[in-house]
């Protein structure tokens, strides 16, 4: 598809976010080879190496991109465990973007865990271990009234699309990493990338420089953040206010999507900025929406309804209640019943055991979904009791307890359901609640699972009269899903994201769910080698639900008033074709080169060089760091 979209005159090349036809560039020589949206390496033409000033910089031969991804997979798999891979691929990402994504894409099954969770999080461990170059923007709670300057050195009001933002207090189940959280940031917008094609030039991650209450950071010389305890309340408060409030008047068309906000803050962010402009809480939202998925996938297996099934959720933090409110946002659409009804439908566990009204501290999100005391009277309120004592279909856990899901605990749930649905949610892979071969062994092959990081089928004699048939384990993250909500909330302009936007979004997915199929054997969401179909399935529903909301801004959308035709339709191919040229691919396009002076209406885009700029020290050569952003020609 990207091959074609590249080939043909595309019938929406004149969109501000098409990613077809020529690239415009205003650097030449080293500042060319050294910027990594625009090195080519090997693979300049002999006309690029004349124009751009590159003869002599460059080895003779002039290799093709298939022939640099060949050389670059033979030095990966060189590299000794996952980690130094993952510090190979950064070190690419450094040098040549298409390259870089390239060779993800044609590894992706292989590169995903390394580029994301679990590897990712041991990259975050070791940040300050690692750290050679910056890659995103570090902001200091101690130098509040510098965020806007030091945001605006990112670009100008037209270049960014879209900001990840973590303060880098509860990272992908390793809890506290102070300023290494700027990885995250980085991770989840690689996969807005891979997964969405989301222009690479025209993301932020940032990092919200809070301090840290991790002893081993503060302790550690070697740490780069502020080595201090993290500052809560009041001045919290302010440096997010103030992030938000710069990077709303720097890039206004910016969708700000939050990232791994410790339990305290995530929601309440969230509640505080999603009613004026498009932002997305990734493990509330994102969790929710994957979860759901995987959830209804699962349901159509054991031919049950949500209204029918209850549902127990083990740790009732921000991804654990994300994943209630989604749900009990279907379960109330479905049955047409209000949502404290449809709460009754699930029963949340935290550390104090079930969640009841008696139970302290707890946040207005968590009570909406606590049981009478009364009832709970006489009963233990351990994850074994309540599963005894409740009989869910559905057990989720988001809890970062490993092994949590004990035998006694799954047989217990499997005596009551015929085909019980168990998601061990929690990452990294170390600290899932059970892992898959454990649940489909005490289940006799009948659960149906779906986990937190990448797992290996598992085999079994399952099959019909006891025949090994494998089962395909889905990874239910929220990495399924953000990549298109991103894409369809960016290219509608949209001012909000609206619940019926996440609706439509869970309802995109679940439709590509390889479970329909009615393969036994089938994981209950597509797998990474669908994540483009996915991301643009998904970002389709997500443009109509905004449009109908009243929410999306862009003039471009095409017709967006057809029936859930399922991809058939006309007007269905039509948006599709709309969100597909607009998608970044990983290829090398013509290269036209601009004078630094026409190109003046690009300067906006200097920045994203800055890196580069820095080892230039010639006057002259400044002059031409004018460099075009190909999205706003
Ligand atoms: N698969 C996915 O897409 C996602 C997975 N996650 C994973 O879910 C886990 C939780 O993440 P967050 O919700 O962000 O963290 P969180 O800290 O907000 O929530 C964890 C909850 O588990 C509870 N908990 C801890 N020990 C417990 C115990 N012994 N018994 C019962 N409850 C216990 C905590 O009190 C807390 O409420 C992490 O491992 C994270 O990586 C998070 C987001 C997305
Ligand atoms: C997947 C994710 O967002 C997390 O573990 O925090
Ligand atoms: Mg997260």
């Amino acid at each position: 598809m990207s091959d074609d979209k590249h080939k043909r005159a595309g019938k929406y090349s004149h969109l501000p976010l098409s990613t077809s036809g020529p690239i415009d560039c205003a650097v030449k020589g080293t500042v060319l080879l050294n910027t990594p949206y625009f090195n080519r390496g090997s693979a300049h033409t002999l006309e690029e190496r004349n124009e751009f000033n590159l003869t002599g910089l460059l080895p003779q031969r002039v290799q093709t991109l298939e022939q640099q991804v060949a050389r670059a997979y033979e030095q990966y798999s060189t590299r000794p465990d996952d980690l130094a891979k993952n510090t190979f691929l950064t070190s690419l990402k450094e040098q040549n973007l298409v390259l870089y994504y390239k060779l993800l894409q044609d590894h992706l099954k292989e590169m995903f865990s390394v580029v994301y969770t679990p590897t990712e999080g041991e990259a975050i461990e070791n940040f300050s271990r690692l750290f050679r170059r910056p890659e995103g923007c570090f902001l200091n709670i101690e130098d509040l009234d510098r965020v806007s300057h030091d945001l605006a050195q990112w670009g100008r009001p037209e270049d960014i699309d879209y900001i990840v933002v973590s303060d880098g207090e509860e990272i992908l189940g390793i809890g506290d990493q102070g300023t290494g959280g700027i990885l995250i940031s980085v991770a989840k917008l690689v996969l807005t990338t891979l997964c969405a094609g989301i222009h690479p030039n025209r993301t932020l991650p940032v990092v919200l420089d809070c301090g840290t209450d991790n002893e081993k950071l503060l302790n550690d010389d070697l740490y780069l953040g502020l080595r201090q305890k993290r500052v809560r309340g009041e001045k919290y408060d302010k440096f997010v206010d103030n992030f938000i409030q710069a990077a709303r008047t720097l890039f206004p068309k910016a969708y700000i999507h939050f990232e791994d906000f410790g339990l305290s803050n995530a929601r309440r962010i969230l509640e505080t900025y999603r009613p004026k402009i498009p932002c997305f809480n990734d493990d509330v939202q994102g969790t929710g929406c994957v979860t759901l998925a995987a959830v209804m996938a699962a349901l159509h297996v054991s031919k049950q309804k949500l209204s029918d099934v209850k549902i127990v959720i083990f740790g009732a933090g921000t991804a654990g209640v994300g994943i209630a409110d989604q749900i009990r946002d279907a379960i109330s659409d479905e049955k047409g019943v209000s949502k404290e009804d449809a709460a009754k439908q699930i029963w949340l566990i935290d550390r104090p055991g079930l969640l009841t009204t008696k139970t302290e501290g707890l946040s207005t999100a968590q009570q909406l979904y606590t049981k009478e005391e009364g009832e709970w009277d006489s009963k233990e309120r351990s994850l074994l009791s309540v599963v005894q004592a409740v009989q869910p279909n559905v057990l989720i856990g988001t809890s970062t307890v490993p092994k949590a899901f004990t035998e006694d605990i799954v047989r217990a749930m499997a005596a009551h359901a015929d085909r019980p649905i168990i998601l061990p949610l929690s990452n990294p892979t170390r600290l899932h609640e059970a892992v898959p071969a454990d649940l489909l062994r005490w289940t006799d092959g009948r659960a149906l699972v779906a986990t937190g990081s990448p797992f290996d089928p598992v085999r079994g004699p399952w099959g019909p009269d006891g025949a090994d048939v494998e089962i395909d384990v889905a990874e239910c993250n929220n990495s399924v899903v953000f990549p298109g909500i991103g894409l369809g909330a960016v290219l509608a302009r949209a001012t909000r994201v609206t619940d019926r936007m996440l609706v439509a979004a869970v309802r995109g997915l679940a439709a590509l769910s390889p479970a329909l199929r009615d393969d036994p054997t089938a994981p209950l969401l597509p797998g990474v080698d669908r994540v483009r179909e996915v991301s643009v399935r998904v970002a389709r529903e997500v443009v109509r639900a905004a449009v109908q909301e009243g929410v999306a801004t862009e003039k471009s959308i095409p017709d967006t008033d057809f029936g859930d035709e399922g991809g058939d339709g006309e007007k269905a191919r039509e948006l599709d074709d709309w969100i597909r040229e607009q998608m970044w691919d990983p290829v090398y396009r013509p290269m036209r080169r601009v004078e630094p002076a026409g190109a003046s209406r690009y300067a906006k885009a200097e920045l994203k060089v800055v890196g580069s700029l820095e080892k230039v020290e010639d006057k002259e050569a400044r002059k031409e760091e004018v460099v075009e952003k190909e999205a706003g020609r």
